[in-house]
């Protein structure tokens, strides 16, 4: 293989052969000039299309923009810095050579990765949307090139080549990063996941130190420094390490996972039983002010969040959160399974039975405020005096953010500030002049980074703008799905990189023109303008204007109505059945039997309405057929029961869209 991944959007594909989405309008290589245009970019039109498409990033090495074969990221110690980085969450066997990451000694088990899965983030792939799997250079070598969410939300990180080993005593398989499978009669699971199936060449033996990964089918995890990818050669990204975190225990276990446990081996204590760990449960682990590894700069890391007190800690006792109470319980249609009992799991978001609850968490610079009965966070910029973007500001935002993602409760957030009159100055300045090389270069990283969690998020997210928002602040607010900005004349939006001597990038071009149209864009960019509330209004830039004070509330009722609707952010489920290849929704809350709603490939798990729809009806020639499952909702139980898996002769008709 000679690719690797973009830096860090866990979903962005990692190494592969194939090419890139066919709906990604965003850079291509461009014509005749052989360089790529980074960050990867989705077009979005305001139908909310956002998360739709996740282009395929398979960038060959010697185009990666990390590799020093780019010129994109400018002298050879830049690129090969973030290359390095960029490529540590890849299995080495597909690294290029050239790749700064192959100096970690190969011999060295791979413990943060297992880390990683350990602490909520798995490392499964997903048979969804442009993802998919494919048999490898043997039959149980398999590519999963797919991320997105878990059925439980989760994101689910890159795998590219997860290897099988057959255990025929246990009934179960051994994937190389020690996830523990099983059959399912179509293929096998992993996790639940289907990833494929055929007979075995290659089995390879996995250290067991890597068990604990995987949704926590393994002995329970180690915390800490033990897990952290850094203790693999330096290469720890903050956002995925479990110490960048703070609460990195919130691991989350799919519950009554079929997954059989692991055997003991010589030396190595058995696993305990299974035990779902509810996110409130599990205990912080040790945080480390610096890491001294870490690609990060030294700060502060943020400190673990609060664990409810009304929550009894034993990790043991059953979690009460865990049972769903009925009436989220879709009833099923005829002859169909619920989810949840066809996997045996419980749905998603079981509301509790308390007292609506509230949960914060704080770090230096934004304030996490999580209304779980709601399932609305709303996270406000407190870094004085402007909200600037700095490393630190864009760093904690993308842990903030990943970590509401990763929250089972929360399914919308809600951008403001809590600085008067600011909403957000935009990038720091003072980051970007009289530092070195590397710090441009992570600075660019984490500004890239906060834009496409943000853009790619699962969640629902408005921007409240309470007060002025130029640059980068504009790209935050533009990057929501809904923007409500204080009719105060005197706050103003917009780009204005012109003003400053300076371009925007093309990707907050590209984000502007989504929302205003291209004719807006071109003359406010062109004059770099800032644009009075009430103007940004008329162009389009805010959807609405509210009084100040009525702003929270507004955003509140906008988030209910969006999470209202079927899909990312909705509480409704439809069930598929594959009938002669093609996909018929039998129903579903807010979903009519037999309806045409959309087509889609994210059947296992529940990605976004839509997804893929072009693509995919074209290759059926159908467009009677609908299909989907839930999003992040209440009544996502999970994966559909393989018998209506409709996935794969989805995905071979439409050529693997
Ligand atoms: C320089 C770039 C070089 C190379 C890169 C090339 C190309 C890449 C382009 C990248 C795209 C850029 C995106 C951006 O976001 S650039 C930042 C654009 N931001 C602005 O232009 C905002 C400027 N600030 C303001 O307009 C006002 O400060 C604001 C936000 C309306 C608030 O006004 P006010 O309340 O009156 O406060 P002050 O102006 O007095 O400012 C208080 C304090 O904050 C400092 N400050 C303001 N903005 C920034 C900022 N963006 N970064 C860092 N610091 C900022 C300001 O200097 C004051 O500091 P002081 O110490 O004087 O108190």
């Amino acid at each position: 293989m000679r690719c690797c991944s973009p830096p860090r959007p866990a979903w962005v594909p990692t190494c592969s052969s194939s090419t890139r989405s066919r709906r990604s309008t965003g850079p291509a290589r461009a014509a005749g000039t052989g360089a790529w245009d980074w960050p990867p970019w989705r077009s979005r039109s305001r139908s909310r299309q956002r998360g739709s498409t996740i282009p395929a990033m398979l960038l060959p090495d010697a185009v990666c923009p990390h590799s020093t074969a780019s010129p994109r990221l400018g002298p050879r110690a830049a690129g090969d810095e973030v290359h390095r980085r960029c490529c540590r969450g890849q299995p080495r066997e597909l690294l290029p050579a050239s790749c700064p990451g192959m100096a970690v000694p190969l011999g060295e088990p791979e413990r943060g990765r297992a880390g990683r899965a350990g602490q909520g983030r798995t490392e499964r792939g997903s048979a969804g949307q442009d993802g998919m799997v494919q048999g490898g250079a043997g039959p149980w070598d398999h590519r999963i090139i797919k991320v997105g969410k878990d059925p439980q939300g989760h994101r689910v990180q890159p795998a590219p080549t997860t290897t099988i080993t057959p255990n025929p005593e246990q009934g179960a398989w051994l994937n190389n990063k020690g996830a523990w499978l099983s059959g399912n009669g179509r293929g096998l699971t992993e996790g639940g996941w289907l990833i494929g199936g055929g007979p075995t060449p290659r089995p390879r033996r996995v250290p067991l130190t890597s068990r604990a990964g995987n949704g926590g089918s393994g002995p329970r995890p180690l915390h800490g420094a033990d897990r952290c990818g850094a203790q693999r050669g330096g290469a720890c990204s903050a956002l995925l390490c479990p110490r960048g975190w703070g609460g990195g225990g919130l691991a989350t276990a799919p519950r009554g996972s079929p997954s059989p446990p692991p055997p003991a081996r010589r030396g190595v204590p058995p696993p305990g039983p299974r035990v779902p760990r509810c996110p409130l449960h599990a205990p912080c682990p040790p945080v480390s002010p610096t890491s001294p590894v870490s690609p990060y700069p030294p700060y502060p890391r943020p400190p673990c969040p609060p664990i409810s007190p009304h929550i009894p800690p034993p990790p043991q006792t059953p979690c009460p959160r865990g049972a769903a109470p009925p009436h989220l319980t879709p009833p099923p249609p005829p002859g169909v399974l619920p989810l949840s009992q066809a996997w045996g799991r419980a749905p998603r978001l079981p509301p509790s039975p308390l007292p609506a609850q509230r949960r914060a968490f704080s770090n230096n610079k934004i304030l996490v405020e999580l209304d779980e009965s709601a399932g609305v966070a709303t996270m406000k910029f407190k870094s004085p005096p402007v909200n600037s973007l700095s490393l630190d500001f864009l760093t904690e935002f993308c842990i903030s953010l990943e970590k509401l993602e990763n929250d089972r409760a929360c399914r919308g957030v809600i951008l403001t500030s809590a600085v008067p009159k600011i909403f957000s100055s935009g990038l720091d300045i003072t980051e970007m002049c009289g530092k070195s090389t590397e710090h441009y270069a992570e600075f660019w990283r984490a500004v890239q980074e906060m834009w496409l969690r943000l853009y790619s998020s699962n969640m629902v997210t408005v921007a409240a703008v309470n007060g002025s928002s130029p640059a980068g602040g504009c790209l935050i607010a533009l990057t929501c799905d809904y923007r409500i900005m204080a009719e105060n004349p005197k706050f103003s939006i917009g780009l204005n990189e012109a003003q400053l001597g300076i371009v925007a990038p093309f990707w907050f071009k590209d984000t502007f023109v989504n929302v205003v149209g291209h004719r807006v864009a071109e003359s406010s960019l062109q004059l770099g303008s800032l644009h009075p509330a009430p103007e940004a209004h008329r162009i389009g830039l805010v959807d609405e204007l509210v009084p100040e004070e009525k702003l929270k509330d507004r955003a509140t009722a906008v988030m209910q109505q969006w999470l209202a609707l079927p899909g990312k952010g909705g509480t409704s489920w439809a069930v598929t059945e594959c009938r002669n290849g093609d996909l018929t929704c039998v129903g579903g809350p807010g979903i009519e039997a037999g309806s045409c709603v959309s087509v889609g490939t994210g059947g296992v798990g529940g990605w976004e309405v839509g997804k893929l729809s072009k693509a995919v009806r074209a290759a059926l020639g159908c467009e009677g057929c609908a299909w989907h499952t839930a999003g992040r909702s209440a009544g996502c139980a999970g994966r559909l029961p393989p018998a209506q898996l409709a996935v794969p002769a989805l995905l071979s008709r439409a050529g693997g869209a």
